[in-house]
């Protein structure tokens, strides 16, 4: 098995589901979650390796404000189930808060729905967010925003938001702790003779007819939604491990490339995913020409956009949208996402972040693309 996406993994998004956070639905696993965090601390320390960036998301919300509420069945009412999370949400980000911080690590409550990441200047907002929030050595622990959406408790899971979470951050591995020890070649619970697949290739047909629906009545997806996950972060780059969250040491050994559990590959390489992606699936919606000092730190050093190289801008776009960068031959060096509106890169354009307070009446981003959201393009 390639155990070395695991093992040169930086930037790390790890997925738990309800029925292992919440014990089956009898209250969140203290011992459970404490055993993650600590493992998930000595990953952010770099013990015994290269330091590495992790996010949590977590399910348990519901199950959790179930229990809370005392009510034994899962309620049908969506309204309900709402306000269980909303419950069950208090306890859960207390309980990471609790067990990070006695390892010495900080932690943020991120709550996030579909709508949201596809929302382009939302996306923006939580990707520097959360890329902030990783920069300070904290770790953010992600669920569902139950409140306002309605659609993905009724047929949603955590897996989905783990994969575009690990789309979002550009995460070079996702990994999904479950119930199971890993994707077998049928649902282990009705079939007896089901086999544990090691390895297998993110995104392959043949995947998706082993894996069942939901196996506890606790958790929402099943196998199939993880499978489905792993081909959404494949797309991206990102290779997806899926294992048992109660073995030992679990995240430390995948860490270091121990071959546990299934490991479905990602075929294309992070930088390409990227790159396509800005290259091919976004209308570019404007323009920006930089002086020559600019071009050569973009080309040369690969440093972000800053407003005082711009002379120029083109076209009407919003924060979030795709926007080329050209020299002043209108060559494009490359492409990215703009930090600020059209009207507002005008305003900036050879200025020093400096007066970017007085310009704007705020103060936000030194860069107008941040070199993580930017691809170089080679002529
Ligand atoms: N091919 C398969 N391999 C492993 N588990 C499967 C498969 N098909 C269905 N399942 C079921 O999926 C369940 C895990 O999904 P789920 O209950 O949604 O857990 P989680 O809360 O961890 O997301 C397992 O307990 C298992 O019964
Ligand atoms: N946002 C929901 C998670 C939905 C869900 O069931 O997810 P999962 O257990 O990962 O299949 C909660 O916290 O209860």
């Amino acid at each position: 098995m390639d155990s070395n996406a695991l093992r040169d993994a930086r930037r790390i998004v790890v997925k738990v589901g309800s029925s292992l956070v919440t014990n089956e639905g009898r209250g969140l696993d203290e011992a459970a979650i404490g055993e993650w965090c600590r493992q998930l601390a000595a990953l952010v320390r770099g013990e015994g390796g290269a330091p590495r960036e992790v996010i949590m998301v977590s399910s348990g919300a519901i199950a959790e404000g179930m229990k809370r509420l005392g009510w034994a069945k899962r309620p049908r009412e969506v309204n309900e189930l709402q306000a269980a999370a909303a419950v069950g949400q208090m306890g859960l980000a207390q309980m990471y808060e609790t067990k990070l911080r006695e390892q010495g690590i900080g932690s943020a409550q991120v709550l996030l729905t579909h709508a949201d990441l596809a929302d382009r200047e939302r996306y923006l907002n939580a990707r520097s967010t959360l890329l902030t929030l990783l920069r300070l050595g904290v770790v953010p622990v992600i669920n569902e925003n139950d409140t306002v959406v309605t659609d993905e408790i009724k047929f949603g899971d955590n897996d989905t938001l783990g994969a575009l979470v690990a789309n979002l951050v550009d995460a070079d591995v996702l990994v999904i702790l479950t119930d199971q020890k890993g994707l077998y070649t049928a649902d282990p619970r009705r079939d007896p003779q089901a086999r544990l697949v090691h390895e297998a290739q993110a995104g392959d047909a043949a995947l998706e007819a082993m894996a069942g629906g939901a196996g506890s009545s606790i958790g929402k997806g099943g196998m199939l939604t993880k499978i489905i996950a792993a081909k959404r972060a494949a797309a991206s780059g990102a290779s997806t491990a899926i294992a048992w969250g109660r073995e030992p040491d679990v995240l430390l050994r995948l860490a270091r490339g121990e071959i546990i559990g299934t490991l479905l590959v990602a075929q294309t390489a992070k930088s390409h995913a990227r790159k396509r992606w800005m290259a091919d699936h976004l209308q570019l919606r404007g323009a920006v020409t930089v002086d020559a000092g600019a071009a050569a730190k973009l080309r040369g050093e690969g440093k972000s956009l800053l407003p005082i190289g711009m002379v120029a801008v083109e076209g009407d776009f919003a924060r979030g949208d795709v926007i080329a960068v050209r020299d002043a031959a209108g060559s494009e060096i490359a492409r990215g996402l703009a930090n600020y509106a059209s009207a507002e890169a005008r305003l900036l354009c050879r200025k020093p972040s400096s007066e970017f307070e007085r310009l704007l009446g705020y103060a936000a981003e030194p860069e107008m693309v941040h070199r993580d959201n930017m691809v170089l393009l080679h002529r």
